[in-house]
Parts: structure tokens; C-alpha cells; sequence
């Protein structure tokens, strides 16, 4: 991007409808349209300081506090860079979009940068009443992946296990796309009988079976300029896989008993636990569909792989679970639950908490109030990698965030154990949260 003036500088800011700022190449804030300064506090002396500082509280550039630094990036290729970052704004701290563009002057040279952010709505980082939370590297991964999806018309497909919130990445998904407005409906499609899943699907028409006393709108119709979410899209029987297909590739269906195609006009997301390649590969699962459905897969992570957020998830779920709102959950039932695999992902972390809620009388969860085999199942050992030369410090890390998610004791004690004082061990930890924001300190 070139730019002939400072005022077309103000012209793009404030024609951006969410916040915006001019940088210059040493990260400082040279300009900002009035959303930037209202996000992140109204103090118009805001100008001048430094971009990490304002929306990390960092004292070094994001690159040396071991997050990617898209003004880095973009400096460094001379191109356009996007990323996912949690911002420390007026509101807490928020998911942010940020897309980083560099300025030239006519020789080409990079000059400043602009940046634009979008606020991730979608998903919040501190316990919220409604939709996803998260905010460990797995989640934003996955959240990077919906934002990218989102916007396009393109069919996404779900792949993960059982609990592991596929049902709400999918109204993410749909909350994201420009069909926001439209309905969000859901085929469930485990346990589809032939003539169910065509009736539902497409609806009917009267007396056109035994029982069809009057006509009948599909699900498909419903999602008209909406979202048609297929969960466990891998249980349809392959006899009606065809069907499936045919509605994709024409986008025309008819209704049961009638006569005129009927116009299809939904995004496609669907879901499920289930490898649907191994079943392409055993016949099991129609290629031609499988392509059709799969064009942009997004991982969900368990439960177990995304761990930093189980405080973040315990204290959104208990919002939620009647009675659960004036409950806590102690440190030490954290800690336990840190041990646990969780085969059930975040499903399971509620059914517990629910459960829970019950016993904890004083209003605190305790450990004596968890099920049994969260003490029973082995605990997940994550081992420090030995057969690659790491530097120490990492080791280190690594090593530390091992074990303050594995151990159930006190801090001083584990001090103790480690060989340094507990002064250290809690200077380790906020080093450790300073680079990675998570639950450590507790
Ligand atoms: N990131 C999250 N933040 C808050 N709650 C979550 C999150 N992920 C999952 N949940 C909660 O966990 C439960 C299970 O989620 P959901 O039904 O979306 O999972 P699923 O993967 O569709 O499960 P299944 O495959 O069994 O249908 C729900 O109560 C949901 O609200």
C-alpha cells in the first residue's frame, strides 16, 4: 500500500468501523482511529507509546515475550500478516484479529504500518455467561481457523470427539458468516431411518405416506439464508449418503410426495467424531460426499490437550450449571482435575462440576467432591522430549509447566522438592505466565 498523505492516513483509520492504528517501524502509535483509543482505555495519550505495551502490557516487542509479532512479520516479508492475539482492553482481556499491512513510500520502502483489528466475538478469555471460552494455544488455534472460515461460503468439517464442543464451534462458525441473521439448524444424524432423514430433511407433502395428515417444512428449508449444521454427519448409512450428495452438488431437492424442486440456499458445516477417511477407505463412506463436505477441516482439541484452560472452562461451566453460580472450585480440586484425562473432554468437566455442586456445601468445590475416577484413571504424563537437543531453559519450562499442572500439594512444599526457595519457584511461575498467560500462579 502507498499513501500520499498523513490525512489519507486519518481518511483509512477512521473509515475502518473497528479499531485501527497508524505505526511506525519501531511499534509506536503515531495515529488511531477513535474505536483503537476507546478499546483500550479513552486516554488520548495514547499516541506515542508503544503498540505491545498498550494491548499486552508488555515491556518488550510480542516476538520477545514468545507470541508472533505480525509488525515483525510484515517487516520481515514486506507483505500482509494476520494474526490471533489476546488483547488487554477496556473490557478485559479479548480475543483480537489483527491484520498487519505495510505502508511504502514511492521507492518501495516500508514506512509504517497499519493495523486493524476485528474483536473476536465469538469466543471470550475470561468466564463468560454464553458461547466458547478459551484462550490456551490449542483453542486459539482452532479459533484462528473458525475466523478464517467463517466469512466465506466454504463447507467446513468438525473433527473431534465427543464433548469437545463441536455443536458450539459450528453456531461460532455460523455467528461469524454473513448469514448470521439467518437460521442455525441442526440435523442430528445419528439414528436417521431412510424415510425419517428424507422427510426431515427435505419435509413432505400431505397424504403423501401413511400419518403425513398435513405438509411438512424440511430442515432444509428452514436453513433458507442460514447455516445447515449435519452433526455426526459419519452415522448417515451409505444408502442415503447419495441423497446428501445430491442436494450439495445440485442444490435443488424435492420434498417427499412432491413434484418441483425446491431451492436450496444454506451454508454447510457438519461434524463428527468419526475418521471419515478410514471409512472412504473401507467403502464405508462415499468419496464424491466425503470431498464435498471436507473442504475446509478444522481440529477441535480435547480437553486433555488444552488443559491451561480448565480454570477458564470450571468457572464458565459453573456459571452456567444451575446453583452453580455462587460455587467455587479450590486450588487444590483444580489441581486434581488437572490430573485427570478427561475421555469425555469439557461434556465430562461439566457433568463433574454439576455433580459437585451438589456436595459442596461450604460453596467450595473440594477434592472430596469429585468422582472417584478422577483419582483412579492414570494420570497423563506429558515427558520431556530426550532424543532432541533442546536449550535448557526450555527443558526448563517445559519441565515446570509438567509438573504445576501435575502436582496437587502446596507451593512450599513443592519448592521444597524442586531445590529452590518458594520465592524462586513463584519468580519462575510468572515468568512462565509472562511468556505464556496461563493459570500457573495460583
Ligand atoms: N470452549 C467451550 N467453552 C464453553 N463450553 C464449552 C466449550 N466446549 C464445549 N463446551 C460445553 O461442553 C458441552 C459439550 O459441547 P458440545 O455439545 O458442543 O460438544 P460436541 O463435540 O458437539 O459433543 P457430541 O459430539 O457428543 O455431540 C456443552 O455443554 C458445551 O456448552
Amino acid at each position: 500500500m502507498v499513501i500520499e498523505s498523513f490525512s489519507e492516513i486519518a481518511g483509512i483509520l477512521n473509515a475502518h468501523p473497528e479499531p485501527a492504528a497508524l505505526l511506525s517501524l519501531d511499534y509506536e502509535i503515531l495515529a488511531a482511529n477513535e474505536s483503537y483509543t476507546q478499546l483500550y482505555g479513552g486516554d488520548q495519550r495514547i499516541l506515542s507509546r508503544k503498540c505491545f505495551e498498550v494491548s499486552h502490557g508488555y515491556a518488550v516487542p510480542c516476538d520477545q515475550a514468545g507470541e508472533s509479532c505480525p509488525l515483525k512479520r510484515c517487516s520481515e516479508t514486506g507483505k500482509k500478516q494476520r494474526v490471533l492475539h489476546l488483547h488487554n482492553t477496556c473490557h478485559g482481556e479479548e480475543h483480537v484479529d489483527v491484520e498487519m499491512t505495510p505502508i511504502k513510500n514511492e521507492a518501495g520502502e516500508v514506512i509504517y504500518f497499519l493495523e486493524k483489528m476485528h474483536l473476536v466475538k465469538e469466543a471470550a478469555a475470561s468466564p463468560s455467561g454464553l458461547g466458547m471460552v478459551g484462550r490456551s494455544k490449542a483453542f486459539n488455534t482452532m479459533l484462528e481457523m473458525i475466523q478464517r472460515a467463517a466469512p466465506s461460503e466454504i463447507s467446513v468439517l468438525l473433527l473431534g470427539e465427543s464433548g469437545t464442543g463441536k455443536e458450539l464451534v459450528a453456531q461460532a462458525i455460523h455467528q461469524a458468516s454473513r448469514r448470521s441473521k439467518g437460521a442455525f439448524v441442526t440435523v442430528e444424524c445419528s439414528g436417521l431411518t431412510e424415510s425419517l432423514f428424507e422427510s426431515e430433511l427435505f419435509g413432505h407433502e400431505k397424504g403423501s405416506f401413511t400419518g403425513a395428515i398435513s405438509r411438512k417444512q424440511g430442515l432444509v428449508a428452514a436453513a433458507r439464508g442460514g447455516t445447515l449444521f449435519l452433526d455426526e454427519v459419519g452415522d448417515i448409512p451409505l444408502s442415503l449418503q447419495v441423497k446428501l450428495l445430491r442436494l450439495i452438488e445440485s442444490g435443488t431437492y424435492r420434498t417427499v410426495g412432491g413434484i418441483e424442486p425446491q431451492h436450496a440456499d444454506f451454508r454447510l458445516v457438519c461434524a463428527t467424531h468419526k475418521s471419515l477417511k478410514t471409512m472412504v477407505a473401507e467403502g464405508r463412506f462415499r468419496q464424491d460426499l466425503y470431498y464435498r463436505i471436507s473442504a475446509f477441516p478444522i481440529d477441535l482439541p480435547r480437553l486433555a490437550e488444552r488443559k491451561e484452560d480448565l480454570k477458564l472452562l470450571a468457572n464458565t461451566l459453573l456459571k452456567r450449571i444451575p446453583g452453580g453460580e455462587a460455587v467455587a472450585i479450590s486450588s487444590k480440586a483444580l489441581r486434581a482435575l488437572g490430573l485427570y484425562a478427561f475421555p469425555g473432554n469439557v461434556r465430562e468437566l461439566r457433568n463433574i462440576l454439576e455433580r459437585a455442586v451438589l456436595f459442596a456445601d461450604g460453596g467450595v468445590i473440594e477434592p472430596e467432591h469429585l468422582p472417584s475416577e478422577v483419582f483412579e484413571s492414570p494420570s497423563e504424563v506429558d515427558s520431556v522430549p530426550c532424543q532432541t537437543i533442546l536449550p535448557l531453559t526450555q527443558v526448563e519450562d517445559d519441565y515446570l509447566r509438567w509438573v504445576l499442572s501435575h502436582y496437587q500439594g502446596e507451593n512450599r512444599d513443592l519448592a521444597i522438592q524442586l531445590g529452590v526457595s518458594e520465592r524462586t519457584l513463584y519468580r519462575k511461575i510468572k515468568a512462565l505466565n509472562t511468556k505464556n498467560k496461563d493459570f500457573l500462579l495460583k
